[in-house]
């Protein structure tokens, strides 16, 4: 009893230091209205505290404060609520340091979205999957070795596994480090490691949109899934362009204003973006851009700057408290703000695992291929069942 007072008085605290009140004024005197904690559940993993806010105060003002409760609490908490009642949850662990990707236990929970895109998994040891359909285009940032290729991977290896049918991925390896791993994968129409390719992809693209478009206008439907119940038309797939390290195209405008206008319109269009990068670059990310991000993944960063770039200035949270060790831990920044550790797929699990959903081409076939491209007949090529450049 005695330790669930101090526990309650540990949140009223956080109230009081961060001056989260409703200020009514009486002659010269001022009132404060502090939250009321309506009720306290300590369970195995995480105390919970339900709160309300006192009538008049702006909901937004707790937001402004919510780096109050990262003081008190530290890192492990999360803070849910609908405008009046929230939840603060805060663990009593911390996020297990490993998820290993294990596709029987990872497959089940991707049934409840009709484009899902794994996460993570929280400090309650519960996966994350969102969908892309309803929170379109994904910003992932963070330093050098801090688990984005892996989580990348484990995305895409998903995608494949789940819904390799459904779905044409166009993937982008500025880089050219990880995205050969899915070439002849079924499902992937194309990997392009040269600007060239790129942005023929993303001319191509531009037009599909159009194409797209005029599709939902002539049958007056609002959005592609719409289109798709529609009798006896032709199933449209979803379209995924991923682009790991967008940074280097910084001074493609060409290239940039595509990208920019996929996250602007391509939303009902079923055309969605992955978009990775070390540091998170102003300039890229400048505009639009930024703002049709809608889900942001911020691993580890150098600085609270960094991190603002890419969580957006003005949250509390702070990429740059993860350490250096924290391999694969990142800031999820979607429906709700939260720390996730991201699955490890191992680079020979993923090949396994996309075995046999793999065209064989022998090094006959290969040869052909580059020969053929630097014939620069694959110019012309309606879009590229290759497409790639080693
Ligand atoms: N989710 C994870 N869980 C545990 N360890 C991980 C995870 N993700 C990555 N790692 C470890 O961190 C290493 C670096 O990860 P990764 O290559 O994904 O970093 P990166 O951010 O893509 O780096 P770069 O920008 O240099 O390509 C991996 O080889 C792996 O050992």
């Amino acid at each position: 009893m005695f330790s669930e007072y101090i526990k309650k008085n540990r949140l009223k605290n956080a109230f009081r230091i961060g001056d989260i009140s409703y200020k009514r004024k009486k002659g010269s005197k001022t009132f404060k209205s502090y939250p009321y904690i309506v009720d306290y559940r300590e369970r195995k993993e995480a105390i919970e505290y339900v709160f309300k806010l006192p009538q008049g105060l702006n909901p937004e003002e707790l937001m402004k404060k919510e780096y109050v409760f990262r003081q008190v609490f530290g890192q492990k908490y999360t803070l849910e609520g609908d405008g009046l009642v929230y939840v603060l949850r805060v663990f009593v662990n911390d996020i297990d340091q490993t998820f290993d990707f294990e596709w029987k236990d990872i497959g089940p929970y991707l049934s409840n979205a009709s484009f899902p895109i794994l996460a993570g998994k929280d400090a309650l040891g519960k996966v994350h999957v969102y969908d892309m359909v309803t929170n379109p285009h994904l910003l992932i940032a963070g330093e050098t070795g801090s688990g984005k290729s892996v989580t990348v991977r484990a995305i895409i290896t998903s995608i494949l596994l789940h819904m390799r049918t459904r779905v044409d991925l166009y993937l982008g390896d500025m880089k050219r480090s990880e995205f050969h791993l899915f070439r002849n994968v079924e499902g992937v129409k194309a990997v392009m490691t040269k600007k060239s390719d790129l942005l023929k992809c993303l001319t191509w693209l531009k037009g599909e949109m159009e194409r797209r478009g005029d599709l939902l206008d002539a049958w007056e439907v609002e959005h592609i899934d719409e289109y798709n119940k529609l009798e006896g038309v032709t199933f449209e797939k979803y379209i995924l362009l991923a682009i790991d390290e967008v940074a280097l195209l910084k001074k493609e405008k060409d290239m940039m204003s595509i990208v920019e206008e996929i996250s602007c319109i391509g939303r009902a269009l079923g055309v969605y973006l992955i978009l990775s990068m070390q540091r998170p670059d102003a300039k890229v990310l400048e505009g639009q851009l930024k703002n049709n991000l809608t889900v942001r993944y911020a691993f580890r960063h150098s600085d609270k700057i960094n991190s603002d770039i890419t969580l957006g200035r003005g949250t509390p949270h702070d990429a740059s408290t993860i350490s250096n060790s924290e391999k694969g831990r990142f800031i999820f920044r979607g429906d709700t703000t939260q720390t996730l550790q991201a699955p490890l797929l191992e680079l020979k699990v993923a090949r396994k695992l996309l075995e046999p959903y793999k065209k064989t081409v022998n090094a006959k076939e290969v040869n052909e291929d580059l020969e053929r491209e630097s014939r620069e007949a694959f110019m012309e090529l309606p879009f590229l069942e290759c497409g790639d450049d080693e």
